[in-house]
């Protein structure tokens, strides 16, 4: 789009933020209205992007020495008194030093008594090795039959997400002998095992909570509980319930484990009492912005705009793996549709499609073979893909606010945003606004964070595509530096 389509002339930014102009009545929340204009509202006030300024030799272990770091930590692995096995199985995925949330969550995890814990920390800070470690330093496998007993329980709330744990867990316990990974999501009913005989049960609420009932699953062993996710998981009417349905069904003395980028203030009090008196590891909603995501947006006159520019960002799409976000399944289906038509090679991937056809896709993605990947919020969390290097808000993520207001989904921004920039990598994020109420809302979305959002001047595409290709060459060159240290 070029801000001279725009009917009133000059992008949507600048007409903001004439200041001869009524200001515009904007919805806040408790939260923003804490926050300053200043600093934070620069960006979002029309200016234009400045290069951005990365350098690509940051190496992994640099990151993990600056204590402003999330990755920072002092310990090593080996402080942390895992067993040897289990360092073998780091060492072999190349997790050379804890991050900060790792170092500070294991010991709470793994002390004796077991006590609860709910953890924050900002995406693809290495969450999911957190509780990992701990459910791994926890099972017993001395004997046959506890081999074939569940004794954790981790669930998820998507089957992509619950998949790619079960990965994680094979991996970090692959020099465990006897240690078997059960997956408990919707499966066809030819698929459903009789009895679930593994140690360590990996799957979504709905899954689980049947498995239980038809006594697939013996949960009379189990030990620990882990909910990824957990503000998602708690927050939303379905799953929330579920997960209530399947604690009430495990042994009350359970250690119970939370785990999410954020914890929003309502769910964190749910929270604390799914997680009775809980070890907390929190954070504050202006930390959780992870620095190597660089943060831009596009001004688009209207729908139509922000499909053009989105096929004019297609080879930058291409450049790593990008995944964008839209509303609806139905619109993926049709920009997929739209952009196949016309010759892209584009996937998608909604809570529409069925489990295996779903799995197709996701690991078509996750191994290079589909490098764009249309879909919705079903994606917004979790997912761990190294070489996303670009993630575009085609819609901002919104939820609807008193007398049906449009409001931004801040969590949701985070987690979306959070799919690049992973472990210290550099990503880019892109939103797209086609009129007032987004680019308020985007607005508000900086003032949460505290952080900046710069706009992308589109009437000169050639200058976009240096960025961007610059930013993202970085990023490419950092993954592979940080991988090689
Ligand atoms: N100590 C470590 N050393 C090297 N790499 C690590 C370490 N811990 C985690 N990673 C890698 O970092 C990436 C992100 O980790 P993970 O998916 O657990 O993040 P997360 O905090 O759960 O993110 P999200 O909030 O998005 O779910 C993964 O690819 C993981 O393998």
């Amino acid at each position: 789009m070029s801000a001279e389509n725009n009917e009133t002339g000059g992008s949507l930014a600048d007409r903001i933020t004439k200041p001869d102009e009524p200001s515009q009545p904007t919805t806040t929340t408790e939260s923003t209205e804490k926050q300053t204009d200043d600093g934070a509202g620069t960006a979002l006030q029309g200016s234009s992007l400045q290069e951005p300024d990365y350098q690509v030799e940051v190496k992994l272990s640099d990151l993990q020495a600056d204590p402003n770091n999330p990755l920072f930590s002092v310990k090593s692995f080996e402080d942390l008194g895992l067993d040897p096995r289990i360092l073998k199985g780091l060492s072999a995925m190349n997790f050379r030093k804890p991050s900060k949330v790792q170092e500070r969550a294991l010991p709470l995890l793994m002390h004796n008594p077991p006590k609860n814990l709910v953890g924050q920390s900002q995406s693809g800070t290495g969450k999911t090795a957190a509780f990992v470690l701990n459910v791994l330093s926890r099972v017993d496998l001395s004997t046959e039959e506890m081999r074939a007993t569940p004794q954790a329980l981790i669930l998820a709330p998507t089957r992509e997400l619950a998949r790619q744990i079960v990965g994680v867990v094979h991996s970090m316990g692959q020099f465990l002998d006897g240690l078997s990974i059960g997956t408990a999501v919707p499966a066809d009913a030819s698929a459903r095992p009789n009895r679930m005989t593994a140690s360590v049960v990996v799957g979504t609420p709905g899954t689980v909570q049947d498995m239980i009932k038809r006594r697939i699953l013996n949960p009379t062993r189990l030990q620990v509980l882990v909910l990824d996710e957990a503000d998602n998981m708690l927050d939303q009417q379905g799953l929330g319930d579920q997960c209530i349905r399947v604690k009430s069904m495990l042994p009350r003395t359970i250690q119970v484990v939370l785990f999410s980028a954020t914890f929003p203030a309502h769910v964190h009090r749910y929270a604390a009492k799914f997680a009775p008196d809980a070890n907390e590891i929190t954070l504050h909603h202006e930390e959780l912005t992870v620095e190597g995501i660089k943060q831009l947006y596009m001004d688009c006159s209207n729908d139509e705009e922000k499909y053009s520019n989105l096929v004019q960002l297609y080879g930058l799409l291409t450049v790593g793996s990008s995944i964008i976000f839209v509303r609806t399944r139905a619109s993926a289906v049709e920009i997929e549709k739209r952009m196949t038509a016309e010759g892209h090679t584009v996937a998608s991937l909604t809570g529409g499609i069925e489990g295996s056809q779903r799995d197709a896709v996701i690991d078509a993605f996750r191994n290079g073979e589909a490098k764009v990947l249309i879909t919705t919020n079903v994606l917004a969390r979790g997912i761990d893909v190294s070489t996303v290097s670009l993630v575009v808000n085609y819609d901002i993520p919104e939820v609807s606010g008193p007398n049906r207001k449009r409001e931004p989904d801040y969590q949701t921004y985070l987690h979306r945003i959070g799919r690049t920039g992973r472990f210290g990598r550099i990503g880019v994020a892109i939103s797209f606004v086609s009129n007032r109420e987004e680019w308020d809302m985007l607005r508000q979305i900086q003032q949460h964070f505290t952080c900046q959002i710069e706009r992308i001047d589109t009437s000169d595409w050639d200058e976009v595509e240096r960025i961007i290709k610059r930013t993202i060459k970085n990023s490419r060159a950092q993954a592979q530096f940080a991988q090689n240290q």
